[in-house]
This record gives structure tokens, C-alpha cells and sequence, in this order.
């Protein structure tokens, strides 16, 4: 049994003013209560400051905002609370629609609970959770999104609790659980809520206007008006509270209804302005017996004291209950991760399907315009020059698309790295092995094997893995880019925007497009953090050293072959082509890009804001 109590709790944050200049905005004024185990349901009209008291009370707004303090059964709240309860979003997006019902509860269930319990027994949880929310029909059905049919709203919303409630939290948060549901789904969904506060759990929830059914099954009722509390306590004592104001609940009135109605001006009432309702409340008795009631409670666990706060945050309690979120093997996560990837992409093959195809597209395009290139000593060099310009802008663009991954895959990452589920290393491993290496592995292959071919560049077995090897390592590159762009913000245009004009730039600097000589040195060493240039040079010395280029008189019909032409051209591009390390230095470039692109996004994402 644990009972949250909120004493003096203000909570600010900061926003623009101007371009350059920030103010402080408070959004909860001096909020004092307590919610026991039971149905706590905050109501109010909207912005009236619902999800913020649920987030601070939640451990999920930041505490450097927060004034006055929130206990859990008289102790301050554990740094890692946000591990140990449950919180549903309202947004049920965060459930994977590709998996079904009993895949998603698994998922979360192999992520929060320890190694040491067996994937037997975390089945049998899971299938105990499935039958208590009544998931048991659809288990095994696709949870489905907006473009593909799946479970129903309600069933959605059940498998999101189903997901908090693996860790079996005494504390289960719900922002706004009945929002988009039909009034019998929101009944039932209530219901079930209503079901767990009976087996002991405190569940404090946010509603937005529920009707009477569901107003019935509410044991504490918190009304909020403007970030200020207007009436905290019993849903039954409600109405007879606002009656000492002059509002008066007509006989069939939905109370609900009525409050809202109150709040927002709608009731009338001769003795009161509705405006004064939060004043009248931090003046009433009903308050003032509260506060001293929570203050009592409090001295009584004799921690009231910051001091002894502090101490119970070093308790045994605590340092249990991290060991108990991150102890768990990364490795085993990282497993995870991408074991729910790779069932995600096989769900959705088409996606992938799509990437191959267009791959081959692209190849087919880049083959047939420069198929079978000569060595005619006017044409051979030039056409060569334009393929690999072609190519490496298909394999950099294509790599590029990875920005995607990342922003439509940010509300899950902060929401499940924000509850315990993994930590920012174990989800940034599997994105790069899945995203930046297995999902681009055969589309990068299926193009080099068709252009490489179609194409007719030297048919020898080095200087083709050389190929391979040099385009892999320039997707990877591109790929790099593409996170750490998508990492250090949350549009989609933002982050496209800025790997293109990234892209761009290193284009413009890869050598072929502008004469690098002719620019001064506060431009020119832009070349050296360019992939294009670090793989058009590896193509070039690959396929050039070696090539013989020739030219039939068209009088005597003679045909003279130079084999120093290519290297002259190389030369007049001021690319070094002579020894092994020549060759070597642009893979070991684009490695050395890569590695410093993906470590930026790991430092980006650890300080993605949790909050
Ligand atoms: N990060 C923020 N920056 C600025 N203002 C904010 C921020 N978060 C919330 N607010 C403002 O605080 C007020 C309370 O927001 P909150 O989302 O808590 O309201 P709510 O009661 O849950 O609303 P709704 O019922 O519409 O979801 C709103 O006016 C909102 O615009």
C-alpha cells in the first residue's frame, strides 16, 4: 500500500519571452494532498494543469522546477520512481502495432524485470496479466496503427497497462485514459482501473469529463482550475463543497458535468465569482485540516525534516530498487531490442522490401547510363568520373533516409528509457547494429553486385571488394550522419534539413565539383571531413590504377593505348595514388567519420530530455 503526499508543490518552466531572452511560467501554485491507494482522479477543464500535477507527482517533470516537496509513504520521492511505478501515456502509439497484444506485454516484461527470473515465469506473468485484463481474445492479435486494422481502442489501451504493470507497481499513473475511446470502451476501461485500486494499488488518473457511471467509481476527486487546486477529497463530499459557494448541483445533473461547468463560469452564483474559487479553497477548512493532517502524517514517518530526506534517499530501499532497474545485462537488452526490431521488420516487410527495390532501381539507372564504359581516351575517364559521382550520391542520399528511424522512434525511446526499460547505450547499440549495418547489409550489396557488373569496371576479385567495402563504409558514414542529426532534434524537418545541407556541403567539398586549390584555407579544409571525397578518391585509385586507355586514329585506323593517362588525371586531381596507404586512408577516413558521427549521437542522446 503506498500513499503520495504533496506538500507546498509549485512547479514552473521556462519559456521564450524573445528571441533571446527566457521568462519563468508557473503552471502549479502551491498544491497540497494526499492520494492514498484507491481511484485518485484529477479533473479540470483543459490547461487547467491535470498532466502537469500527474508528471510531477510521477517523477517525470524536472525536479530542478519543482518546489515544495512530493513524498511516497512519507519518504521523498526515489530518484528512480519513474522505474519502479507504472505510467500510461495517453498517446498509445508507444504500443509497437507491428507486434500482437502478447508480444508487446513480453517485450516489456523481458526488459523490466531481472535476468534472474526465468522466460517461463515472466510468461506466466505475462499470460496472468493478459487474463486479468481481459486481453485473453485478442492476445495474439496484431495491435495494428492507423493505417492498419488491429485490436480495438480499448483492447490498445488495455495492452498499454498491461505493459506498466509487469514490474507490479503499487502506483499506476494514467494521463487521460478514456481520451478517443466510445463511452462504453471508457466505461470499461474505468472499470478495470477501478478493479486494480480494489487489490490495494493507489491509481491516480486524469479525466477529462466522464460521465456519471464512471464519476461513481472515483474515490479521491482533485479539481484543478488554472494550475491552482480548487477541491481535494472525497468525490461524495464534492457537490456539498461547492453548495457552501452558492453553486448549487441540479437534482439529474451529472456532478461532473457540474464542476466543470462551475469552473468555467457556466453556474451561476450569487454569493461567488468562479475566478475565486482557488482562493476560497486555500482559505477553507476542508484545506487547512488537510495540510495539518499531512503534516502529522508525516512527523509521524519522521522524515519531515530535508535533512532526513535526504537520508532516506540513501536508504537500503533505494539502492535495492536501482540495482533492481539496471542490473540486468545490456547484452540481454540489446538482444531484445533488436529481437523486437527484427520481428517489427518482418511484420512490415514492405518497408524493407521498398529499400531493396529502390536500391536495384538506382543500380539499374546508374548501369544502363554508363554501361560497359570504354577506354576510349575522351570518353573512358569522363564517364568514369560521372559514375562515381553518381554512385556515391545514391549510396551518401540513401543512407541519409535513416533520419527517419530515429525522430519517429523518439516518444518510444523517452518513454521506455524514462521507465527503466533500457538504458540510452543498450537502444543506441541496437539501433546502429539494426538501422546503420542489417537493414542497409543487402540493399548496399543487391546495388554494388548490379552497378558494379552493368557498369564493366575491372573484373578483378580485390579491386571489386575494394568496391563493396569502400561503398559500405559510405553508407555507414552517411547512415552516422543522418543519426546524429535526427539525435540533436525532434522534427523530422529540422533534422532532414540539416543532414541535407551537411550533405551538401561535403558534396560541394568532395573534390569534383569545385577546384579545392582555388579556395582559401578558412574553406578548403572542409574537404577533409568530407565523405564524398574519401570515397570518390578510394573509387577512383581502385579503378583507374591499372587501366590502359586508348585512341584509334581515325585516318590510319591505328590504335595508340596509354597507360599513364589515368594516373596523369589522378595526379592533375592532386589524389595520391602510389603506395597501399594511398588507397587505404579514405576507408580508414570514412571509418574514423563514421565512429565520431555515432559517438556524437550517443552524447546527444543521453541528454535527450527525459522530463
Ligand atoms: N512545457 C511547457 N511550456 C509552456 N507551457 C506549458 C508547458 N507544459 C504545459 N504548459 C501549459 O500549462 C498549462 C497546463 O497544461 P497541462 O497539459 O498540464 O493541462 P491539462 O489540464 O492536462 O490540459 P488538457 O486537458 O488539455 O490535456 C497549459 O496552459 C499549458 O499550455
Amino acid at each position: 500500500m503506498t500513499t503520495i503526499t504533496l506538500h507546498h508543490v509549485s512547479f514552473e518552466v521556462q519559456i521564450k519571452a524573445t528571441c533571446f531572452k527566457t521568462r519563468d511560467k508557473q503552471l502549479l501554485f502551491d498544491v497540497s494532498g494526499t492520494f492514498p491507494p484507491g481511484l485518485n482522479v484529477l479533473m479540470g477543464p483543459t490547461g487547467s494543469g491535470k498532466t502537469t500535477l500527474l508528471d510531477v507527482m510521477a517523477g517525470r517533470a524536472d525536479p530542478k522546477w519543482v518546489k515544495g516537496h512530493v513524498l511516497v509513504d512519507g519518504k521523498r520521492q526515489p530518484k528512480n520512481f519513474r522505474c519502479l511505478t507504472g505510467y500510461v501515456v495517453q498517446d498509445d502509439n508507444i504500443v509497437m502495432g507491428t507486434l500482437t497484444v502478447k508480444e508487446n506485454i513480453m517485450f516489456s516484461a523481458n526488459l523490466r524485470l531481472p535476468t534472474s527470473i526465468s522466460s517461463n515465469k515472466k510468461e506466466e506473468k505475462v499470460l496472468g496479466i493478459i487474463q486479468e485484463l481481459g486481453l485473453q481474445s485478442c492476445a495474439d492479435t496484431q495491435v495494428g496503427s492507423a493505417l492498419k486494422r488491429g485490436v480495438s481502442g480499448g483492447e490498445r489501451k488495455r495492452t498499454n497497462i498491461g505493459m506498466e504493470m509487469v514490474v507490479d507497481p503499487m502506483v499506476l499513473f494514467f494521463d487521460e485514459p478514456t481520451t478517443g475511446l466510445d463511452a462504453s470502451t471508457a466505461h470499461s476501461v474505468m472499470l478495470l482501473l477501478h478493479a486494480l485500486s480494489q487489490k490495494g494499488r493507489t491509481i491516480v488518473c486524469s479525466v477529462h469529463q466522464p460521465r456519471y457511471s464512471i464519476f461513481k467509481l472515483f474515490s479521491r476527486l482533485t479539481l484543478l482550475f488554472g494550475g491552482k487546486m480548487v477541491y481535494h477529497g472525497s468525490n461524495r463530499s464534492a457537490v456539498a463543497y461547492f453548495e457552501q459557494y452558492g453553486f448549487v448541483c441540479e437534482q439529474n445533473n451529472n456532478p461532473a458535468d457540474f464542476f466543470l461547468d462551475v469552473l468555467q463560469g457556466v453556474v451561476p452564483s450569487n454569493e461567488t465569482e468562479a475566478q475565486l474559487l482557488p482562493d476560497l479553497y486555500l482559505e477553507s477548512s476542508l484545506r487547512k485540516g488537510l495540510v495539518q493532517m499531512i503534516t502529522s502524517y508525516n512527523t509521524e514517518c519522521k522524515i519531515f525534516g530535508l535533512d532526513r530526506l535526504r537520508a532516506a534517499d540513501d536508504s537500503n530501499r533505494l539502492i535495492a530498487a536501482i540495482r533492481y532497474v539496471y542490473l540486468h545485462n545490456d547484452n540481454f537488452k540489446v538482444k531484445v531490442l533488436n529481437g523486437r526490431a527484427l520481428l517489427n521488420m518482418s511484420r512490415d516487410v514492405r518497408t524493407f522490401a521498398t529499400q531493396v527495390f529502390l536500391h536495384a532501381i538506382l543500380a539499374l539507372i546508374a548501369g544502363i547510363i554508363y554501361l560497359q564504359l570504354d577506354t576510349d581516351m575522351q570518353s573512358g575517364i569522363q564517364n568514369r568520373v560521372g559514375a562515381f559521382f553518381f554512385i556515391t550520391n545514391n549510396v551518401v542520399f540513401s543512407g541519409n533516409s535513416a533520419v527517419d528511424c530515429l525522430i519517429s522512434d523518439r516518444p518510444t525511446f523517452i518513454h521506455e528509457s524514462s521507465s527503466g526499460f533500457y538504458r540510452v547505450s543498450a537502444y543506441f547499440v541496437c539501433r546502429v547494429l539494426f538501422d546503420a549495418f542489417l537493414v542497409r547489409f543487402l540493399p548496399t550489396t543487391i546495388y554494388v553486385i548490379i552497378v558494379y557488373f552493368l557498369t564493366g569496371m575491372q573484373l578483378d576479385v580485390t579491386k571489386f571488394f575494394v568496391f563493396y567495402l569502400t561503398l559500405l563504409l559510405t553508407s555507414t558514414s552517411a547512415v552516422s550522419i543522418a543519426f546524429f542529426s535526427a539525435s540533436i532534434s525532434s522534427s523530422f524537418t529540422i533534422a532532414s534539413t540539416s543532414c541535407l545541407l551537411f550533405t551538401m556541403l561535403m558534396m560541394i567539398f568532395g573534390g569534383l565539383l569545385v577546384n579545392i586549390d582555388t579556395l582559401g584555407s578558412w574553406l578548403s579544409w572542409i574537404q577533409y571531413i568530407s565523405i564524398f571525397r574519401y570515397a570518390n578518391n578510394a573509387l577512383f585509385i581502385n579503378e583507374l590504377k591499372g587501366l590502359e586507355f586508348c585512341e584509334t586514329d581515325a585516318g590510319s585506323n591505328d590504335t595508340f593505348c596509354d597507360s599513364d593517362l589515368a594516373l596523369e588525371y589522378l595526379t592533375n586531381q592532386g589524389i595520391a595514388f602510389e603506395t597501399t596507404w594511398d588507397l587505404w586512408q579514405n576507408q580508414l577516413a570514412l571509418s574514423c567519420i563514421a565512429i565520431t558521427m555515432f559517438v556524437l549521437t550517443y552524447i546527444a542522446l543521453r541528454k535527450v530530455h527525459k522530463y
